[in-house]
């Protein structure tokens, strides 16, 4: 149908579509912007308004219609409408304003994206491998049209950010996330597929209104989803032996399982245990160019120990190992709080991947606490004393004034991490946090806030989110060809971030580097990610001038290109 550009250069794209075929087609698709020539040898002539318009000029248009809704959740509509229509036109877009448009096609927007995904679909994006087509997966992903899939995220939609289960309304995380790959490493949309495992909903909502678009039946669980998902990776794996398979909102027990059954049988990862921890190791290292206190010094309080929290603890754990201490010695740091308060030696239900981080009885002996049968979150910063705390518990308002407050007795600059997503869920706002410590916190939050102005002082507040990794991740993949994915590139990817922090060179400065800088921050990543899987041994050697090439011949650049009409 066309042919894939050589994405670092403006060679023309050869294709024989024409007319109509070829102004519907997303990806080709240049609206007004088609030149006399084209409409001449393309047949636009009439089916386009006479006037010959430029890109700058469409993403002026687009702005001013977008800023024009009442609603954010309008303005994510109508951006997935226009990345429908004219692909090219909605990455330049989201590239030149991301700071205005990351927040809307992605975390927090996208939450409500998925809760009215069956109110606002219209158009084939990705795929829907619904239960009762499992007989059709390999069938499904046969279709030519994504012969150059390089990447996918996949979800089953049952732990869509902090807001539960959302069933086939899931899909917005997939194409929300890729749009990222797109957005901040320039991969091309046409290397990425998302994919929603449609395997039912236990969302009462969902399930009872005439609207939902999804399978109407209760979740698969047991063996039937194991043998559903296998099903669906060893059917990836057939059609392209060499993809990169994120996971994303799973919920907690399948995360890991699958995480640990699929990761050493394809190139794969899990984002909300891997990129989020990389990304909290990230703000936590340039937090410690604030604080002084070395990372060997720590203390670690972890509220919600499901796969999030606990990957982070097993991040940040290496990251302590690397600085010189023994594991025995690190694992002390870590107190990490569930719906059963701490996780403590020989509790019942605790998991694998729990295991690592249990506090011996001893160590809470002589802890002073409120109730004698369960140490909540607030007995652990009140006897535990940590410097660090981490939300990742999807429980609105956790971090309470008490908890804030205490822990601010204890520590000169609490470094404190609500990172539940969308911000309806974060453990405290930024403007609490600021107040409770008298503007002494160090934050980061998982979903994107104003900047906080408290007494005579601005407060930018940085987004501890997983962009600032996974889209890095996939370009070092797929540069490197990478076979496989290891946990040293995911704590390489924290440290690139945490080098480029703004705190390496002025103790007064953000944690992060700016969301405008995204795209310079995924090609660092990317370099970083690439050299670590050759010294892993999951990928080819080449050397550094290479590898570079292979980055920047990747990179696409949402601009219009000439066409070239190639008769059949
Ligand atoms: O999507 C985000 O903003 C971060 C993330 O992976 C999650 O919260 O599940
Ligand atoms: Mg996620």
């Amino acid at each position: 149908m066309y042919e894939l550009p050589a994405f670092g250069s403006d060679s023309p794209i050869r294709t024989h579509l024409t007319g109509y075929d070829l102004v519907t087609k997303p990806m080709l698709n240049k609206g007004m912007a088609f030149s006399e020539r084209e409409r001449d040898v393309f047949r636009l002539h009439g089916l386009l308004p006479p006037h010959i318009g430029t890109i700058d000029e469409q993403i002026e248009r687009r702005l001013r219609v977008m800023r024009a809704f009442n609603t954010d959740f309008e303005r994510y509509a109508f951006l997935r409408d226009l990345q429908d229509t004219n692909e090219t036109l909605f990455y330049a877009v989201l590239i030149r304003h991301f700071d205005e448009l990351l927040p809307l096609v992605y975390t927090p927007t996208v939450g409500e994206g998925c809760q009215h995904f069956s109110e606002i679909w219209r158009k084939p994006r990705g795929l829907f491998l619904s239960y009762p087509n499992r007989h059709r997966i390999r069938e499904i992903l046969s279709d030519s049209r994504f012969d150059h899939v390089r990447v996918i995220v996949v979800s089953d939609g049952e732990r869509i950010l902090g807001l539960g289960d959302q069933g086939a309304g899931g899909m917005g995380i997939p194409i929300g996330k890729l749009s990222l790959y797109t957005g901040c490493a320039g991969i091309h949309p046409d290397l990425t597929l998302p994919i929603l495992l449609d395997v039912g909903t236990n969302n009462h909502e969902r399930l009872t209104n005439p609207l939902y678009i999804g399978w109407r039946h209760e979740r698969i669980v047991g063996a039937e989803y194991d043998v559903f998902v296998e099903e669906f990776v060893s059917a990836v794996i057939e059609r392209w032996p060499n993809v990169l398979l994120q996971w994303e909102d799973f919920a907690g027990s399948n995360a890991s399982r699958m995480l640990a059954k699929y990761r050493d049988r394809l190139c794969t990862f899990n984002d909300d245990i891997q990129g989020t921890a990389a990304i909290a190791a990230s703000t936590l290292l340039a937090a410690i160019n604030v604080t002084g206190i070395p990372l060997t010094h720590q203390r670690i309080a972890v509220l919600g120990a499901g796969s999030a929290g606990c990957g982070i603890s097993s991040l940040l754990l290496r990251v302590m190992v690397d600085a010189g201490l023994n594991e025995e010695q690190a694992r002390k740091a870590f107190f990490l709080v569930d719906r059963n308060g701490l996780l403590l030696e020989g509790m019942e239900g605790i998991t694998p991947a729990q295991t690592p981080f249990v506090q011996q009885r001893d160590v809470v002996k002589d802890w002073s606490l409120g109730k004698p049968d369960q140490i909540g979150l607030f007995d652990v910063v009140r006897n535990a004393k940590p410097t660090v705390l981490i939300g990742v518990s999807g429980q609105t308002g956790a971090f309470t004034e008490p908890v804030v407050r205490e822990m601010a007795q204890n520590v000169e600059r609490p470094v404190i991490f609500p990172l539940s997503n969308p911000t309806s869920r974060s453990e405290a706002t930024p403007q609490q946090l600021i107040e409770w410590t008298d503007g002494r916190a160090l934050i980061g939050t998982g979903s994107p806030f104003a900047p906080v102005q408290w007494h005579d002082r601005r407060f930018d507040i940085d987004q501890t989110n997983n962009s600032y990794i996974f889209p890095g991740v996939g370009l070092g993949v797929l540069a490197a060809g990478a076979k496989r994915v290891t946990d040293a590139m995911f704590m390489v990817a924290g440290k690139v971030v945490a080098d480029m922090s703004p705190t390496v060179s002025d103790p007064h400065g953000r944690l992060l580097p700016p969301v405008d800088q995204l795209r310079a921050v995924s090609v660092a990543v990317a370099r970083a990610v690439a050299i670590q899987a050759q010294a892993d041994g999951v990928a080819d050697v080449c050397d550094e001038a290479t590898l570079d090439k292979r980055i920047q011949a990747i990179v696409w650049e949402p601009r219009y290109r000439p066409y070239e009409l190639v008769v059949a």
